[in-house]
């Protein structure tokens, strides 16, 4: 049954139940509304609203292109559907398709900061649904269309195209043509074929089969050698049965007629149709080193596996994220609009799309570099058979396509805005890469390469439960939860949580035999602290923090992660009972505050209280050396309320004194202050200080003391729209880390795979 295939293949694959759950869960759906302006006072409220807001109206009143300046218009994208052929589903109507419409927003938020909104128009009547969409225009910058069935879709898009001044794109004709298209040229490539000769059947006659030949033809293949069919079978001259004018316009000569017949030596199969429309014989039938994409969605229409076990000379692709080769729109609109947008396009016309494509086959060509390599599942990639297209999480993408969308849109006179420098350009646009999710990445990347057993303190609790459970799935490692069985798989029943599978221990301290084991071992390290013997038993029996560290002290688990029932000193009380800090290091917090771009790291916002000039130092070389661990070169800023002397105070002077003695210390890495966090962080106002020794802006912030560390990344968090990760303990002897409480299920699986991470570095 889709979805609830365990095999190992995929490392995305996810249950039914997952999927429900992923979207129930929290504020329901995949999408909120956040302001861009401070509505706090009076003062916001009259400038904002009446009667500040009078004036922006009546600057666009009187010149439109002002709703640039003034509005979210320039940004924002609309992703309209009725409903009528959702993904390979068929027509389950307007309301049915919101979770896919929803997912394109959230696409185009997550891959190219571009805001969207979905919207579902209930009607099936093509006047109706273009009279609704046209009158939208003034809201947005661009209008996604998606899942309309053909040849409705054909008419819809061409008349927007018509009447609206902003893009139209159906993405499923168009998005889909481009990646297609762009796979096809690497994959002809590989199997040194001339287009002009290849022979190209597309099963599936809808919107993106007919979007898709328009585009192979526009390349350069002869259309002779082009066969569609659809569910009668083969489009052939003459034929009469279902058909439309934009199937009759690739109608060719030929005395096949059916998909199997049509099959026979083809080169190419282009399969945009439905789950299993392709059979084992047609796939044999096929000449030498056929170039197989079966992209219907959510099941291809015949799987990598299916293919394989017939031949082993085929370049395959899906429109699947958990098999090599993935030819989905995906790859495409983000970007597209990207660039539209940014040289406010009226339209996106054939060379814009061309421009896309060929951008896209060139990325897989080229070297995948270090913090690249991250995103591809375990090997780096090489252009080949398997490795035809980028992934969608490929950093590359932001740059790479929609510079090349804007450039072909100003070349071909449709920009209203051309960009001047596109080097500047392409760089803005790296910085809207969002950055937690390559950290995250890199780093999980690291776990799946050495998966590590980590031991999940809080068994009982459900959203503990859903992150070890994640943390498997995700191929992290094994996972022991600790707690009552009978308790976890009462909770897991009601839950609907599966806690029956490999990689997943439920772990019950009262019956462990190991009991002893961590017994003896706590009372030989509390024995002199007032602690007796029983008192040591009772710990272990009944303190899960305790059994847990003792787990990983004894070499049991690599890893802990725990947190969500108790406050952060408590569990770091229990945790200090039972592991030491590592020789000649100190333990600290490091927070990790991502924010605009931006990712620093905040020390000490966990541990010691008033740090001495010494123990500055110490905060400074540990967080320097987890920012590195992380992948990130340190530039150490020691924080202050003053600025290389001025003005003078006790702290500051203890700041002073840090510096002094990481500079006897020789560390190997850049630091500086004390100074103010808008010197750290701002480069213009640092230039102020061209003696400043930073080489950038400070991303490792050493606080003076707890309290401002605390209080400023939770500020960071709550004001200033971070990500805040951590406190992340550093310096221990053994990696224990502790969630904050009331943590997600996420929040704990990113802990979990963090304290994995460190269990190997
Ligand atoms: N990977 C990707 O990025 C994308 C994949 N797709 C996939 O492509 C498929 C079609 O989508 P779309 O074009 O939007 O839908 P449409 O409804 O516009 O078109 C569907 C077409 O498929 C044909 N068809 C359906 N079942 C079969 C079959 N068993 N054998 C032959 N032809 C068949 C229909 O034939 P008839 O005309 O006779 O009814 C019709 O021509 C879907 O599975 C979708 O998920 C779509 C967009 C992007
Ligand atoms: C990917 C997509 O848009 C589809 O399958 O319809
Ligand atoms: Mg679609």
């Amino acid at each position: 049954m889709p979805g609830t295939d365990k095999s190992d293949r995929s490392i995305s694959q996810v249950t039914d139940q997952e999927a429900l759950d992923f979207h129930a869960r929290g504020r329901p759906g995949k999408l909120e509304i956040n302001p861009t302006k401070p509505m706090a006072t009076q003062r916001d409220l009259s400038l904002a609203y009446s009667p500040g807001v009078a004036v922006p109206v009546k600057a666009i009143a009187e010149d439109p292109s002002r709703a640039f300046d003034y509005t979210a218009k320039g940004n924002m994208v609309a992703v309209i559907s009725n409903g009528t052929a959702i993904l390979g589903l068929g027509n389950l109507g307007a309301l049915a398709s919101k979770p896919v419409m929803e997912g394109k927003s959230v696409l185009f938020k997550r891959f190219a900061d571009v805001d969207s909104i979905d919207l579902e128009v209930d009607t099936e009547n093509v006047d109706e649904f273009i009279n609704c969409v046209r009158f939208l225009g003034p809201s947005f910058g661009g209008i996604n269309l998606e899942d309309i069935k053909a040849p409705d879709c054909f008419i819809i898009e061409q008349r927007l195209r018509e009447i609206m001044d902003i893009p139209v794109f159906h993405d499923d004709q168009h998005g889909t043509a481009i990646i297609a298209v762009a796979g096809l040229i690497n994959a002809l490539h590989l199997t040194d074929r001339d287009l002009k000769t290849t022979k190209l059947v597309c099963n599936g006659a809808g919107a993106a089969a007919i979007a898709c030949v328009e585009l192979v033809k526009a390349m350069g293949f002869a259309p002779q050698n082009i066969t569609l069919c659809d569910t009668k079978g083969v489009i052939y001259k003459g034929r009469t049965e279902g058909m439309n004018q934009w199937k009759s316009a690739h109608a060719v000569e030929t005395k096949a007629r059916s998909l199997a017949d049509a099959m026979e030596g083809a080169d190419v199969i282009f399969g945009l149709s439905a789950k299993g429309a392709l059979t084992n014989e047609m796939i044999a039938s096929m000449a030498k080193n056929p170039i197989i994409f079966a992209m219907a969605n959510p099941d291809p229409e015949i799987t990598p596996e299916e293919v394989a076990s017939i031949r082993n000379d085929a370049i395959m692709a899906t429109g699947r994220s958990d098999y090599a080769n993935q030819v989905n729109n995906v790859l495409g609109f983000p970007y597209i609009f990207r660039g539209a947008l940014d040289v406010r396009a009226t339209t996106i016309n054939e060379d814009m799309k061309i421009a896309a494509a060929q951008a896209l086959a060139n990325l897989a060509r080229e070297d995948v570099p270090d913090d690249v390599a991250a995103a591809y599942q375990g090997v780096r990639p090489r252009f080949g058979p398997q490795y035809i297209i980028p992934v969608p999480f490929d950093p590359r993408l932001i740059s790479a396509i929609p510079v090349a969308v804007a450039r072909a849109a100003m070349d071909s006179g449709v920009a209203q805005k051309p960009i001047l420098n596109m080097d500047a350009y392409a760089q803005e646009l790296s910085a809207r890469r969002d950055p937690i999710a390559s950290t995250l990445q890199r780093l999980y990347e690291r776990v799946r390469r050495h998966p590590r057993r980590v031991v999940f303190a809080e068994g009982e609790e459900e959203q503990v439960m859903r992150a070890a459970v994640s943390y498997v799935n995700q191929r992290l490692g094994t996972a022991c939860l600790l707690g009552r069985e009978e308790q976890m798989r009462e909770t897991a029943k009601q839950a609907g949580i599966d806690l029956d599978r490999p990689g997943l221990e439920l772990v019950n301290a009262r019956v462990s035999r190991r009991v002893d084991a961590y017994t003896d071992y706590l009372y030989a390290r509390l024995q002199r602290k007032g602690y007796l013997h029983r008192d040591c038993q009772r710990l272990i029996n009944t303190d899960r923090n305790h059994f847990g560290a003792c787990m990983v002290a004894l070499g049991d688990a690599d890893a802990m992660v725990t947190g969500t029932t108790r406050n952060y000193s408590t569990a770091l009380e229990d945790i200090r009972r039972c592991v030491d800090v590592k020789p000649g290091h100190r333990m600290i917090g490091v927070s990790l505050a991502l924010c605009r771009g931006r990712t620093v790291f905040v020390a000490d916002t966990a541990v010691i209280d008033m740090p001495n000039s010494e123990e500055l130092a110490d905060i400074a070389e540990e967080a320097a050396g987890m920012a590195r661990r992380l992948g990130y070169e340190p530039r150490v800023a020691m924080l202050a309320y003053s600025t290389f002397g001025h003005p003078t105070g006790e702290r500051s002077e203890r700041v002073r004194d840090a510096v002094r003695i990481l500079d006897k210390r020789r560390v190997d890495f850049e630091y500086d202050g004390e100074m103010a966090a808008d010197v750290a962080l701002n480069s213009k106002v640092m230039e102020q200080y061209p003696f400043c020794r930073l080489s950038g802006t400070a991303n490792v912030l050493v606080m003076p003391a707890f309290h401002s560390a605390s209080i400023s990344t939770k500020m960071l968090q709550e004001l200033g729209g971070s990500t805040v990760i951590g406190p992340l303990l550093v310096g221990l002897d053994k990696s224990i880390q502790i969630v904050s409480m009331g943590a997600k299920d996420s929040d704990i699986v990113n802990m979990a795979a963090i304290a994995a991470y460190n269990a190997s570095n």
